[in-house]
């Protein structure tokens, strides 16, 4: 579905990404690791648009999409979740929902005059739909609660119910388990599974939690000094000398890999 071949991002003399080539493939849960500073965000970064690439050529079912910006990208259906912004913290969680752009038609000065039905017909088929994702969410009773005041692991799930506002395609998620409690990272790998299997997402996901890789992911891509070092189970993965020697080259940092 999605193939990088032979991408470089090099930020002044420093190579972040340094000839990192592979391919996601449609319809799979694909796990992203490698110790820190490896070059997994710096990747996400440069295919969901948000950094041009150096050199190197990124594709979506055979389409060239290297370099485009991350509005046209995601009209394809692809999305890379960002953390809610500063101005959307006072926002209810439900209306942070309904902010996800996607074909309403309340802009323009001609639907302001003479659109006033459809638009509230639409806003009501919005709010219906931000009601779904927060139920399948489990977060329902979060609706109207202001986004700055949820915690960590409940604006995870609120970033991947964005996701869910348009008809994504393909969805890159960074560190979803970053600091969430147990229980939180359950619902949102469950939540994953979910949207995999039922709507046919496919997911790529950075994650420090092997755990969490273990349970949701394959294959699972390793990556080290921005290069691509390699793929398979996570298994096959933990058993590779490279892999190891990666880990334990970084030092007590990375201790993810050694310590499971
Ligand atoms: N804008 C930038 N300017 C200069 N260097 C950068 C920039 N962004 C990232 N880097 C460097 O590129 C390297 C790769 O960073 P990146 O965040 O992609 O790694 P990562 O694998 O995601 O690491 P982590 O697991 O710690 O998040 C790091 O050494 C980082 O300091």
């Amino acid at each position: 579905m999605i193939t990088v071949e032979n991408l470089h991002k090099h930020f002044g003399g420093f190579h972040a990404v340094d000839g990192a080539s592979l391919s996601v493939r449609e319809g799979s849960i694909t796990g992203l690791i490698g110790p820190n500073g490896a070059g997994k965000t710096t990747l996400f970064n440069v295919i969901a648009g948000v950094l041009p690439p150096t050199s190197g050529r990124v594709t979506m079912q055979g389409e060239d999409i290297t370099g485009l910006p991350p509005h046209a990208l995601f009209h394809k259906g692809l999305l890379r979740t960002f953390q809610i912004a500063h101005e959307f913290a006072s926002m209810t969680c439900r209306e942070n929902l309904m902010m996800v752009p996607g074909g309403q038609s309340g802009e323009t000065l001609w639907n302001t005059w003479f659109g006033r039905k459809r638009i509230a017909e639409e806003e009501r088929a919005l709010r219906a739909k931000a009601d779904e994702v927060l139920e399948f969410l489990t977060i329902t009773h979060l609706a109207d609660q202001r986004a700055g005041e949820i915690s960590g692991g409940q604006k995870k799930l609120l970033e991947l119910g964005r996701t869910m506002m348009v008809d994504a395609r393909i969805v890159f998620l960074d560190e979803v388990g970053a600091g969430v409690n147990r229980t939180l990272l359950n619902t949102i790998a469950e939540a994953i599974l979910n949207l995999n299997r039922e709507r046919g997402y496919t997911f790529v996901v950075i994650e420090h939690d092997m755990d969490f890789i273990g349970r949701i992911c394959d294959p699972v891509i390793c990556m080290a000094e921005g290069r691509v070092l390699a793929e398979g189970t996570l298994d096959e993965i933990k058993a590779n000398e490279q892999v190891i020697e990666a880990y334990l080259g970084t030092g007590l940092k990375n201790k993810d890999m050694v310590g499971t």
